[in-house]
């Protein structure tokens, strides 16, 4: 696959690390003119300016956003900051107004992430225009639903693609509002290499307290740039009150976080290289280690087909994770790492054993 376009190359003159803010939801020209001038006003003009015209609501009743009329009111920024802008888009319909609009970069939400007709059918609305999308993660953490959207989108010849983490619906923990789950975008990173991804703690957090440390997570992991939803009177805003932050604070907030440097392109020095080597040298005797692991397996496999034993052996198991996992934990590795690790082993060992058999006595019939 030839690869997709990064934001240096969306020839907008923008660079991650990204910065995107401003409204949650576009309410009135006035409050869009107001955003700008106190962004103005404060020296923190984003990269690119966010603002919601149709709002998902979870039900009926509350405001549903402004729709097409708010895209006209996107000139006022145009006018006062002088810089691209960037719409969520839920359906074909959106897609179509906003590029008769003449939107700069569109997002799709995560609402609409999970749902692979709806992705497709804004696809084909942007089928061989030269737009850039980004997109949300899915409301559930699944990857494959993730790099699907992506894929819809690349299919019909969009390759100026970024992704956003915007946190994973939890109905148990209440720290958040969308949990994040730093895993999937480094996963898809792994998956999908150059691949950038946004962090979006406005909605991961839900509060205005907390967005600085889920920012500073974000960038300490990797990740590409922010969206934080930024509006000049927070609390009379018509839609996420509790979320959104001041032109002022915003600028408190970029100032504060400690933008951190991928190594990528860069030569490391001396001291990373010491440690690399290290590194290189342990994963190696570890790799020697578990060679000799399932070798032995490989012999516990061929005493069982010998006396018809089966390959799992709970008792075994249980007495294997338990101590390995308080062993562990003795050394200062998680729990978590250890049962994670211990499952894996032991899930090669048992397939490792049970192909032994099957090849070994090929089913008669
Ligand atoms: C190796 C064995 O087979 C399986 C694999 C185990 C392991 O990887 O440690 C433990 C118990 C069994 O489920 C065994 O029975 O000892």
């Amino acid at each position: 696959m030839k690869p997709h376009k990064q934001i240096k190359d969306w020839g907008m003159g923008l660079t991650a690390p990204l910065i995107i803010a401003g409204p949650c939801s576009a309410e009135t020209p006035e409050q869009i003119g107001q955003i700008c001038k106190e962004m103005k006003e404060a020296n923190v003009v984003p990269h690119l300016f966010r603002a919601g015209i149709w709002k998902p609501r979870t039900r009926p009743g509350s405001f549903e956003g402004v729709g097409e009329e708010g895209l006209k009111w996107m000139e006022i920024v145009r006018h006062h900051l002088n810089i691209p802008i960037t719409v969520e888009v839920g359906n074909a319909s959106h897609a179509e107004l906003a590029l008769k609009h003449k939107v700069d970069v569109l997002w799709i939400g995560a609402r609409t992430t999970v749902n692979p007709f709806a992705v497709q059918e804004i696809a084909e609305v942007l089928r061989g225009v030269d737009i850039p999308v980004m997109i949300k993660n899915p409301m559930n953490p699944d990857l494959e639903l993730w790099m699907g959207a992506l894929e819809r989108m690349y299919a019909v010849g969009i390759d100026k693609l970024a992704a956003i983490h915007r946190g994973f619906s939890d109905e148990y923990d209440k720290r958040y509002r969308n949990k994040p789950n730093w895993s999937m975008p480094i996963h898809l990173k792994r998956e999908w290499t150059g691949m950038e991804v946004i962090n979006d703690p406005s909605h991961i957090v839900g509060r205005r307290d907390g967005l600085l440390e889920v920012a500073q997570s974000a960038m300490n992991f990797g990740l590409d740039g922010l969206m934080i939803e930024t509006h000049h009177d927070p609390d009379k805003a018509w839609s996420d009150a509790k979320q959104q932050v001041t032109p002022a604070r915003l600028k408190e907030m970029i100032s504060s976080v400690d933008f951190k440097t991928p190594l990528e392109n860069m030569k490391p020095d001396e001291k990373l290289q010491d440690l690399r080597r290290a590194v290189d040298h342990m994963d190696d005797q570890l790799l020697d280690i578990l060679q000799e692991r399932f070798a032995a397996i490989d012999q516990i496999g061929a005493h069982k087909r010998e006396h018809h034993l089966t390959v799992f052996q709970s008792d075994r198991w249980k007495e294997v994770m338990e101590s390995r996992t308080r062993k562990g934990v003795a050394k200062h590795l998680s729990e978590k790492f250890m049962k994670e690790l211990l499952y894996c082993i032991h899930e090669e060992s048992v397939k490792r054993q049970e192909k032994q058999l099957r090849e070994a006595e090929p089913i008669k019939k």
